[in-house]
């Protein structure tokens, strides 16, 4: 296997369990102990067909992954990509559990995919899809059992369509069985930019330590859809010059730095942010090795790894995407002493956003967008706190050990009082 395809097939749930051992090893964890926590509770496969805008049947294979739900019903976002595996999405679950445990969240941990393109799908044919896929899942969700949200290349749009047709099948008016919804619909407006608020948030406590401040520093970003863009546009609010962003379809650097308004308007009008007017057009792989002082990879999985990670020239790595490192970058970057923010506390607040407003829609929406704000950021910032401290405690760790520690720990006791460990 060369080097090239043994990256594009290392697969994330080998990733997200090896990084899981580690933790076992520093907790004294047995064997039997490692199997319960990293198993999914349940794995829903459906078969999803749609009638296309040509009049043929179209089928396609979706998952949703309950992966642990010691501390809650199951929480995590819907991904449409060509590339979805159930590996995949077990995987992504699994984060999902460490995550909202680390956060302090009443959550479990699940994720679902369904493995098409949507960009080759008419709005309409997007729309059967979406409803399709709730048809096949509704039994296992609910606001009390399992709360989808959305993920790459899913928006409030889908969300709507998602809460109308489980309204539809199931008689029940519950707006909180799903979140990331639109503002009409008892979503909350916060929610659309929390995951790149808290993204930012996060890299600002971290350069606080690790820097010496977040103002002038420059930042890469990969990715530049809704963790991304706003991720882009905070950076830019809170002093940092980004030099450089990308997408699927490439990159962009300028050391002078790239305007926010004038990236958008290029990605909206041109599709791609390849074609920003100024600056050196790069591929996403001349993105990651670029110098800089933060690197956010605010897109797939698996991005840094053995090959790259001892080419990465950034002083701070902060995780926007879920699982971009693999467990051999890890290793790799701790080494050449370049901290990394986990993505189960960069990215988390998406998550505390959708918290937020599944707590509003429960209780009678009482929660105004200011206070929804000011939660996101104070849990965020208790997190790293309680990490930084971990960190410093457990001696020569990364803090994704750290992290891992403490969110591991909360939920193997929640599972010993339930008899499950
Ligand atoms: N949305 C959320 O609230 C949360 C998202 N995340 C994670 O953040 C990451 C991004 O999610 P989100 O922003 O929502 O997704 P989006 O679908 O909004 O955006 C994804 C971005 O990644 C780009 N992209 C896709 N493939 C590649 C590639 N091979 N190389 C470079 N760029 C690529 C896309 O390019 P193009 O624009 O050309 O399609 C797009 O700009 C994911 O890992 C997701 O799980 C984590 C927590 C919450
Ligand atoms: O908002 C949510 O419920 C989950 C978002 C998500 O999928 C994630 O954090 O990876």
């Amino acid at each position: 296997m060369t080097s090239v395809e043994e990256v594009l097939t290392s697969n994330l749930y080998v990733q997200q369990t090896k990084k899981l051992y580690k933790i076992g090893e520093i907790l004294g964890l047995h064997e039997d102990q490692l199997t319960a926590l990293s198993t999914p509770e349940r794995v829903i496969q459906v078969k999803i067909q749609i009638k296309g805008k040509d009049g043929l049947i179209k089928t396609f294979t979706g998952w949703r992954s309950q992966h642990n739900s010691a501390l809650g019903p199951y929480k995590g976002g819907v991904r449409f990509h060509p590339n979805v595996t159930q590996d995949e999405v077990i995987a992504l679950s699994m984060i999902m559990t460490w995550k909202n445990s680390l956060l302090q969240l009443p959550y479990g941990g699940g994720k679902a995919g369904v493995r098409v393109d949507p960009k080759s799908l008419s709005r309409e044919e997007l729309e059967q899809l979406s409803r399709n896929f709730i048809d096949a899942i509704y039994k296992y969700i609910g606001s009390d059992i399992d709360v989808p949200a959305p993920d790459v290349n899913t928006d409030s749009q889908i969300m709507s369509w998602f809460l109308d047709e489980y309204t539809k099948i199931s008689g029940k008016i519950d707006p909180a069985t799903f979140t990331g919804k639109p503002v009409d619909l008892g979503g909350l407006s916060v929610r659309e930019f929390s995951t790149g608020l808290g993204v930012v948030h996060t890299a600002k406590l971290a350069a606080d330590k690790f820097l010496g401040g977040l103002e002038g520093r420059r930042v890469i970003i990969q990715g530049f859809g809704n963790l991304g863009s706003f991720a882009a546009k905070f950076f830019q609010e809170n002093g940092a010059t980004v030099i450089g962003v990308s997408d699927s379809k490439g990159g962009v650097i300028n050391p002078n730095g790239l305007d926010y308004n004038k990236l958008e308007e290029v990605k909206k009008t041109t599709g791609s942010v390849v074609n920003y007017p100024e600056g050196k057009k790069v591929t996403n792989d001349e993105l990651l090795v670029t110098e800089t002082d933060i690197l956010v990879p605010a897109a797939l999985e698996n991005v840094i790894h053995k090959y790259n990670a001892p080419k990465i020239k950034s002083k701070l790595i902060v995780e926007g995407a879920n699982g971009p490192l693999t467990a051999d970058a890890d290793s790799i970057l701790k080494e050449r002493g370049i901290p990394v923010v986990p993505d189960i506390l960069a990215n988390s607040g998406g998550v505390v956003g959708s918290y937020v407003e599944w707590a509003n829609n429960r209780m009678g929406e009482i929660i105004n967008e200011d206070d929804a704000k000011k939660l996101i950021l104070t849990r965020m910032e208790k997190a790293f706190e309680e990490i930084y401290k971990k960190y410093n405690s457990l001696g020569d760790q990364d803090l994704r050990t750290a992290a891992m520690v403490v969110a591991v720990e909360r939920v193997i006791r929640a599972m010993r009082v339930r008899g499950l460990i």
